[in-house]
């Protein structure tokens, strides 16, 4: 019995195959044969429905009026519709039957019945259609026991149930007699089989078996020679059997409810074809406006030998008006006809609900529950876990990536921070070789903070460090965990860790830590009660959860660790702090190089990459991603065969600029503006030392609101500033303005941008780098939350204000000067730019000779000599609106931060 459970697939297969040889082909040739076996002589025909069926009295009654040949009350023949009711007995009509079967063949045994010719084909045409839907494995079972029942036909006793049905409804004996036979059968075909299979197993012989051989024999090996050979199945309803039994279900329903079993004709039909000739036993209203005719089976058979009315479940109907016209019209019928009132049709009266009319009420029930459940797939929708539905909201959606086959980023594709993947590399090398670490006792860090700004490469250090280690990565970003609900994503947190802990060694990576990490009770959290909080507090009992040797290493990226809660950075989670910084311009070269790998090119790729660094200060190596992709877009557009440095160049200005904006056009006088005001930064970039000199200059609006853009070769990499440098640049900061005000009558509001920079600038010399002797060695934040309670007094604040003051009255004086003395040269070069609307670097060289100061030499590397040809624009926006400048921990060294203000000047939008 054990054996036959565990074989319970093939048993299910075994089972529907036996129910579809019982049912399915008798249930075709029942309908078929319905009128033919219906048909046994009967003793009697009942005259009246107060006389039983079979009365002998009726009987000779009738047989005595007719000579022994059957005759209705108005004294026709049956067998013949009476006039006007033909199509009654048509093929088409109620009465007709649906095709003859023949006899069936007896079977010589006396226990099974042998199936007929019509059957065995019926049971051929279902083999076929599962056929189509099953795998061959499964439809050969199939078929070969098909076989079995063609051979040795189907018991008896399940026949005589099947003949039974045709006469009468479905009874609870008949069909446990049913049940009982089927599963019988199954069992027996079961054991057959595994008897056959046992006996052809002697050894592993088949590619197959030897595998499932060498797979047991890695868990079993103990198995002595001589025990006995079981084969294990496991216990599931494959869909092939479910599909089977549903059809199945579905034929012995049709075998017992015909869909068939029911007509309506009128009451002029039901009088002449049935009333009149005494074929009546009863009648039911229902509902009060139908009328269900019940007639005597037996002399119905007789009468209209192929009237489906012999047929347990069939039913005439007819409808009525009212009740009280029925019944008088009932009475004056069996009036005419001199019914006594004793032997009168009982009419009785019901209220029948139909399952429409049960299932309407709950319809919006129903509906209800369906779109709820619609609703919570499609919000738990793409649950890498496996997870979704309302059921599993508070499953993690962390993606788990497969090492072996989605995680093939490692750390050659990692360009340009050499110093994170140093230390980041201690993980990959204990995820490696734990034993070296836990052998002298050091515990492994359990996590590392990738912080910085966007797109600087901290997920796919992750990413690297997980395909270097060769092991499963979770990645999550950390807004995936809170929801709605209050619970939910300490729920997501603790079936992530458990998820990682099951798939150990792994690297979890959660990407935007602080959407959840933020410090608790400062801003975003309102109460111990936070959805977020409860979200954090389960990241650190997790992270403390796990035991040094469990080899789950969290990594976490953000670009705001200041925000962080101290009790996530405390050593014992988040040990280590990796910063990484937009590449400076080696790493640049070398973010392009991993990039330019797969762009067809004939450049020199070390003048390429050189070239292209110094192009692209401050951009992250995400920004070069998108420039190189979208040089080969470019490329691709001009039907290029290969991408050239133009496509390049072009690539970074649409990345930065825009596109241009050839509807926008600036009238003339505005032009000559632009074209003047970008003249006078052209040339204090030109004749101030710490000035960094022009590369590009255009006046062609483009998007972002921008009139017009230039770019200045910045003179390396700088970390930090002297006061030199601050005053030179801020003094070409305003060249702008002091041009218009040199040339024209008026001024214009272009230079905002420009003042911004240079009131940063100065105040940041005053209140936190010291540059002034007023205000002395002082640091003051500049914080928004301090703008009400300034952390100065009054007259702190005044002396600021005069300091920050003089010194940019003092860069305007040494702006004002020069340009004063180069006037001239400016007017060459706004009208070189007014013709050609963009000049370089060689356009300055030939109108105003070689600039009077030592250059970059890296620079100049790639850019003398070139024809002038390249074209930077500034920085992106976003980049180069830098936080607070100046102190903080995560803050850059003010040169950076400098760097990155004077990287967007020239940006002439409003
Ligand atoms: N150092 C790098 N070397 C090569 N490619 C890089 C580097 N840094 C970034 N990239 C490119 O930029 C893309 C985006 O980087 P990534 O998603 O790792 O940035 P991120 O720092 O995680 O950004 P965010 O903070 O917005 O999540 C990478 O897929 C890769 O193509």
């Amino acid at each position: 019995m054990t054996t036959l459970f565990r074989r319970s697939s093939s048993l299910a297969r075994l089972a529907t195959t036996h129910i579809d040889t019982n049912v399915c082909p008798l249930s075709r040739s029942l309908r078929r044969s319905i009128a033919r076996t219906a048909y046994h002589p009967a003793s009697t025909i009942r005259t009246y429905s107060t006389v039983k069926p079979g009365d002998p009295k009726d009987g000779k009654n009738l047989n005595a009026n007719t000579g022994g040949k059957q005759v209705t009350r108005d004294g026709s023949r049956p067998g013949k519709p009476a006039r006007g009711f033909e199509s009654l007995y048509s093929d088409a009509g109620p009465l007709s039957h649906r095709g003859a079967s023949d006899a069936k063949q007896q079977t010589d045994s006396p226990q099974m019945s042998m199936l007929t010719k019509e059957e065995q084909e019926a049971l051929d045409s279902l083999l076929s259609t599962i056929r189509k839907g099953l795998p061959a494995s499964d439809a050969n079972a199939v078929e070969k026991s098909f076989e079995e029942f063609k051979r040795k036909g189907i018991p008896s006793e399940v026949r005589e149930v099947m003949e039974n049905l045709k006469n009468r409804p479905l009874d609870i004996a008949s069909a446990a007699k049913l049940v009982s036979w089927t599963g019988r059968l199954a069992r027996e075909q079961a054991s057959k089989r595994i008897a056959e299979e046992s006996k052809g197993f002697v050894g592993p012989k088949s590619g197959e078996e030897k595998q499932g051989k060498k797979e047991k024999s890695k868990g079993d090996d103990k198995k002595k020679p001589g025990e006995m050979n079981f084969k294990e199945f496991t216990a599931k309803l494959d869909t092939g059997t479910f599909l089977a039994t549903a059809f199945v279900a579905y034929l012995l329903y049709r075998t017992v409810m015909p869909s068939e079993n029911s007509k309506d004709i009128t009451f002029q039909e039901f009088k002449t074809t049935f009333f009149d000739k005494g074929l009546v036993d009863k009648l039911t209203v229902i509902n009060r406006h139908r009328v269900r005719v019940d007639l005597h089976r037996e002399a119905t058979g007789r009468m209209y030998p192929e009237s489906p009315a012999q047929h347990g479940n069939f039913r005439y109907y007819f409808s009525i008006g009212s009740v009280e016209a029925f019944e008088r019209q009932l009475e004056d019928v069996q009036n005419s006809l001199g019914i006594p009132s004793s032997e009168r049709i009982p009419v009785s009266y019901v209220n029948e609900t139909g399952w429409i009319n049960v299932l309407m009420p709950l319809a919006p029930t129903i509906l209800f529950v369906l779109s709820i459940y619609w609703f919570s797939r499609r919000a738990g929708g793409g649950g890498a876990s496996g997870s979704s539905g309302i059921f599993g909201i508070g499953k993690s959606k962390a993606k788990k990536f497969n090492h072996e086959t989605e995680v093939q980023v490692r750390f050659k594709d990692v360009a340009g921070m050499d110093e994170a993947k140093q230390e980041i590399m201690e993980f990959v090398s204990f995820l490696k070789t734990p034993d070296q670490y836990q052998r002298l006792g050091a515990k492994i860090p359990r996590g590392a903070l990738l912080s910085g700004p966007p797109g600087t490469g901290k997920t796919l250090l992750a990413k690297a460090t997980a395909g270097e280690s060769q092991v499963p990565f979770f990645s999550i970003s950390g807004s995936e965990f809170v929801e709605i609900f209050v619970g939910v994503g300490a729920s997501r947190v603790r079936d992530l860790f458990q998820n990682a802990r099951k798939n150990a060694p792994c690297i979890i990576f959660i990407d935007e830590i602080d959407a959840v990490g933020k410090a608790r009770g400062k801003g975003g959290f309102s109460g111990g009660n936070d959805e977020r909080e409860g979200t954090l507090n389960q990241i650190l009992t997790e992270m403390d959860g796990f035991n040094t040797t469990e080899q789950v290493v969290v990594l976490a990226g953000t670009n705001r660790p200041d925000v962080l809660d101290q009790a996530l950075l405390r050593p014992g989670r988040f040990d280590r702090h990796i910063a990484i910084d937009r590449p400076t311009t080696e790493g640049r070269k070398q973010v392009f190089l991993v990039h330019l790998g797969k762009i067809v090119t004939s450049e020199d790729m070390d003048h390429l990459t050189g070239r292209l660094a110094a192009l692209t200060p401050g951009f992250s190596g995400a920004d070069i991603a998108n420039c190189v992709n979208e040089a080969a877009l470019i490329a691709a557009r001009t039907s290029a065969d290969k991408v050239t440095m133009t496509h390049f160049e072009q690539a970074i200005e649409r990345v930065i600029g825009g596109l241009e904006k050839k509807s926008l056009v600036l009238n003339p006088e505005e032009k000559r503006t632009v074209a003047y005001h970008e003249a006078g930064h052209a040339i204090c970039g030109w004749f101030f030392k710490y000035a960094d000199p022009l590369l590009k200059v255009s006046i062609i609006p483009r998007g972002r609101g921008t009139l017009g853009y230039a770019q200045y070769l910045p003179q390396g990499d700088a970390y930090l500033m002297n006061v030199n440098q601050l005053m030179d640049r801020m003094a070409m900061t305003l060249a702008g303005r002091v041009s218009e005000e040199l040339h024209f009558d008026t001024v214009t509001s272009g230079a905002s941008d420009d003042f911004n920079k240079v009131t940063r600038m100065a105040t940041a010399m005053v209140t936190k780098w010291g540059m002034s002797s007023k205000i002395g060695y002082l640091f003051y934040e500049d914080d928004q939350q301090q703008q009400l309670h300034k952390p100065f007094s009054e007259a702190t604040a005044q002396n600021i204000d005069s300091e920050v003051r003089r010194i940019i009255d003092d860069a305007y004086k040494q702006c004002r000067d020069l340009l004063t003395e180069k006037k001239k040269e400016i007017g060459l070069v706004a009208e070189e730019l007014l013709s050609k609307e963009v000049i370089g670097r060689d356009d300055l060289v030939r109108i105003l000779g070689k600039r009077p100061f030592d250059e970059n030499k890296e620079f100049s590397k790639y850019f003398d000599g070139t024809g002038g040809k390249s074209a930077p624009p500034p920085p992106p926006q976003e980049l180069i609106d830098p936080p607070p400048v100046g102190g903080g921990p995560n803050v850059p060294t003010p040169g950076v931060a400098i760097q990155r203000i004077w990287d967007r000047r020239g940006d002439l939008s409003s």
